[in-house]
């Protein structure tokens, strides 16, 4: 076998669990708890705590119910194999649909995002002027042949990148931290009066504990050892857990829930939040550190989104780990969001938000349909997570409701803040 490239996971027997964590938070931790404050303005901080727990929870679940249902196949088995063996044709389409479209245009709407800001760091750090559509090119490229490398490139980029953002992360939040007041945290408004408002921060808060599309790479990283993907998973999704709860203590801490009205009404991008927080606190070094942090957070997201998109493909073109390939799955996957990139630079908004729509389909019901499938088959023996099938409709359960959420919010029916 000619993997030169690709072979990198087989070389070292067993990576560290951390690696897989990182890969699992790195994903994870993105565009989604970008705007977590934004989407919890009309609930707030109590209510935004309480259903990122349950999200929390569901996610993790839902990731395990995917492990243990990839456990019966081939290593690099992704949705593609598994909906088309339980779930026939339908099952296929439905998981093309959804993890194909939603990575395809998460990567899209990371190469769009992330050339911009690439663009403006070269011309600033290095006085070289550069279009848009070059650094997308540069973007992809660079990140793009990490990902052909392998999964144990990815994880070691991976954990790079996830300790800049905990070093930047923890000092911005360290220095605002000073500044977070109870008061702020706990307004007047009780939680009743702002419980109307959870049902439309539902689907973001799910979705922002979206990477399951990386768990058939995760489990392929640890050639199908159940117990280090699920030590891997736990401390992936706990990691995201911890750094979305910081993150929400001190954004919902420093700015007051009357001035969200003014972020919303500007956009709620990051970047009026981010502004928001700097008339709170007055400070310039934590606009900088906290935008430090929110391209890191793209970044890595990329990575893992990728790495993910690309397994899928392999799996779905009955590709193999060869040289060539991996070309071909490479240029499949990395070719249509580079030159969607170059045309459109500008989409990143509108692209983030067909994705969530779709996305709740492969967090959420897809594992625990697949799932369900082979357990009444009698499969899953070995490596079950615990729980039973009650457990396993919870989920099911709460994911149904997620793509409700997101229905009747894409049909303006429900309760808006402000
Ligand atoms: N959780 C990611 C989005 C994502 C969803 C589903 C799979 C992979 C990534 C974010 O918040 O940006």
């Amino acid at each position: 076998m000619s993997e030169a490239v690709l072979a990198t996971s087989a070389k070292t027997k067993s990576p560290s669990i951390v690696g897989g964590a990182t890969i699992i938070a790195g994903t994870a931790i993105g565009a989604g708890m970008l705007s977590l404050p934004v989407m919890s303005a009309g609930m707030w901080f109590g209510w935004s705590m309480i259903i990122l727990a349950i999200c929390c929870f569901c996610a993790y679940s839902s990731a395990m119910y995917l492990a243990e249902a990839n456990m019966n196949y081939h290593a690099g088995a992704s949705y593609a194999t598994m909906t088309k063996d339980t779930l026939g044709k339908p099952g296929m389409f439905a998981s093309l649909g959804s993890v194909g479209f939603v990575s395809y245009i998460l990567c899209y709407a990371y190469i769009s995002g992330g050339s911009s800001v690439l663009a403006s760091s070269i011309a600033s750090g290095f006085g070289l002027e550069m279009a848009n559509w070059q650094a997308g090119l540069l973007f992809g490229i660079v990140l793009g042949g990490i990902v052909l490398l392998g999964s144990r490139a990815v994880d070691r980029v991976s954990t790079i990148m996830i300790g800049a953002m905990i070093i930047s992360f923890l000092l911005s939040t360290g220095m605002l931290s000073a500044e977070v007041s109870s008061t702020t945290l706990f307004p007047e408004v009780g939680m009743a009066d702002t419980m109307p408002f959870i049902w439309l921060g539902i689907p973001v808060l799910a979705i922002s504990f979206g990477y399951h599309s990386t768990v058939p790479s995760v489990v392929k990283h640890y050639q199908k050892d159940f117990g280090k993907v699920r030590n891997a998973v736990l401390l992936g999704t706990i990691l995201a857990m911890s750094i979305y709860t910081l993150w929400q203590l001190t954004i919902l801490g420093t700015v007051e829930r009357s001035d969200f009205a003014q972020v919303v009404k500007d956009g709620g991008n990051v970047s009026a939040m981010i502004a928001a927080v700097g008339e709170a606190v007055d400070g310039q070094f934590i606009d900088t550190l906290l935008s430090f942090f929110a391209k890191f957070a793209l970044a890595s997201s990329f990575l893992g989104v990728a790495l993910g998109l690309l397994d899928f493909m392999k799996d779905q073109l009955g590709l193999g780990d060869s040289a060539r390939d991996t070309v071909i799955g490479g240029a499949v996957t990395f070719l249509p969001p580079m030159v969607l990139g170059v045309v459109f630079p500008n989409g990143f908004i509108t692209a983030i938000g067909y994705a969530s729509l779709l996305a709740s389909i492969f967090v959420f019901i897809l594992p625990c349909a697949i799932a369900l499938v082979l357990r009444r088959r009698g499969k899953s023996t070995e490596h079950r997570v615990a729980g039973g099938n009650g457990r396993l409709y919870m989920v099911l359960v709460f994911g149904v409701l997620v793509m409700l959420c997101e229905t009747l919010a894409l049909l303006g029916m429900l309760p808006t803040y402000p």
